[in-house]
């Protein structure tokens, strides 16, 4: 795989029209993200255009609740066949393995690839102090991170979603085969926004993870093509 295909571009934007239009935009993007606002406003419509043109999918709607509901949610996903999906590792153990077995029989029914199901473990736009002082979390915050990865490890998913700050040490105690997706990736150039822990991109793919999710730096650039290809060529240094 070649460095441009382990970024994935988040097509966070409030209609269809809006998305297709930044597709166009974008056509050596190989990987999109659909997330919560264009999931819920347009349905699995935007799948299906993203398959007409032979484009990954990560389908990233973060479910958080109980076993049963998780379950369900995780069969319908993973019958449209797409190749990523997020569950937060808070929804607890009992719910990351019944996602882990939904997402099999769902895409069995439908005769398609399960995705690679992958745990939220702390939001990227949490800092340290909101970790302590707003969530209660008395654990330092790497290393929350590992345990809610370790417990998504335990439990069967595939990998598990950080930002790039914490993900040499999850490479380190998860291993080579857990995928590390990380948003929160910021060039030096671009504005870091909500994002708390953040990395440059060839930062982020030498500390190991194995995509790159970056999104407005690219998408709301004044030439999002110029914004892609510094980050291409940025990546190129690494390879
Ligand atoms: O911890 C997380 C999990 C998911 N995201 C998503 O990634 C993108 C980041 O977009 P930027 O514009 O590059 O900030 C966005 O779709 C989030 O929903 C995340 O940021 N952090």
């Amino acid at each position: 795989m070649n460095t441009n295909e382990k970024i994935i571009i988040p097509l966070d934007v409030a209609n269809i029209t809006d998305a297709i239009a930044l597709m166009e935009k974008l056509p050596q993007v190989s990987f999109w993200k659909v997330g919560l606002e264009l999931f819920t406003s347009t349905g699995p419509q935007i799948l299906q255009e993203l398959k007409s043109r032979q484009k990954r999918i990560f389908l990233d709607l973060k479910f958080h609740d109980i076993p049963n509901t998780v379950a369900g949610a995780c069969r319908a996903a993973a019958s449209y066949g797409v190749d990523l999906l997020t569950i937060h590792a808070t929804a607890g153990r009992d719910a990351l393995k019944a996602a882990t077995e939904a997402v099999q029989t769902g895409a069995a029914q439908a005769g398609v690839e399960p995705p690679k199901l992958i745990a939220i473990t702390v939001l990227t736009s949490i800092s340290s102090r909101q970790l302590a002082f707003d969530l209660k979390i008395p654990l330092e915050l790497p290393e929350y991170v590992l345990e809610m990865a370790l417990m998504a490890q335990e439990a069967g998913l595939d990998g598990a979603v950080c930002s790039p700050q914490e993900v040499a040490q999850l490479r380190d105690s998860c291993g080579n085969e857990f995928l590390l997706v990380c948003p929160g990736v910021r060039p030096t150039w671009a504005e870091k926004g909500d994002q708390k822990r953040s990395l440059t991109p060839s930062q982020a793919l030498q500390a190991g993870a194995n995509y790159l999710v970056i999104g407005r730096p690219v998408t709301a650039a004044a030439e999002p093509e110029l914004a892609w290809k510094k980050i291409c060529e940025e990546l190129a240094t690494v390879a």
